[in-house]
């Protein structure tokens, strides 16, 4: 899909929730929240009203958005429940084709940070690796709990910008 602005800010609640509801993986409810925000006067004014959304929540929002996303070469990539997004993103990364070696360092990374901070490690798979991912995952179970939880935020933005981009036609892509 390529929608421009204009047609995004037409679109009635049923069919904006339908369309975006999954920009932030399994939380329409934020998507739902924003369309009162329309209209948006451009791709930059909609991803801004989904981030101070996300911002104007209390920690534990935060850390519920969080918890929404699936592991990363989890429980639902292997049983094929995953989202039609995070699949593609996950594939992409290599998330689906792990070494034996890999795949249980993975599993037990993602335990052990689960463990630590009650929450996921979310990570933008598409601008990232599978080295670079094992290597976060690793780091990033040492760093404090408030820490963790706003650099989770700042991926969940990132992939909410690229799956957005996915269907919104961006003012840079208009004016080629
Ligand atoms: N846990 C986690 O990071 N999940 C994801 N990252 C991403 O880019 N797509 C996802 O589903």
């Amino acid at each position: 899909m390529n929608m421009d602005i204009a047609a995004v800010n037409a679109l009635p609640y049923e069919d904006f929730v339908n369309i975006f509801g999954n920009v932030v993986e399994k939380c329409p409810i934020i998507t739902a929240a924003v369309w009162s925000r329309r209209p948006f006067v451009n791709f930059t004014a909609l991803e801004a009203a989904i981030s101070e959304f996300i911002d104007e929540l209390p920690e534990s929002g935060k850390e519920g958005i969080l918890r929404c996303h699936p592991d990363l070469a989890g429980r639902d990539l292997h049983g094929g429940t995953l989202t039609r997004e995070s699949r593609e993103e996950q594939a992409g990364a290599g998330m689906d084709a792990l070494n034996s070696v890999e795949a249980s360092n993975m599993a037990r990374l993602n335990e052990e940070y689960k463990e630590r901070f009650g929450f996921p490690f979310v990570i933008c798979a598409r601008m990232t690796d599978k080295a670079n991912i094992l290597r976060q995952l690793s780091e990033r179970c040492r760093n404090e709990r408030a820490v963790e939880r706003a650099r989770g935020i700042e991926e969940v933005k990132k992939i909410c910008r690229l799956r957005l981009q996915a269907l919104v036609v961006s003012e840079a892509s208009n004016k080629l």
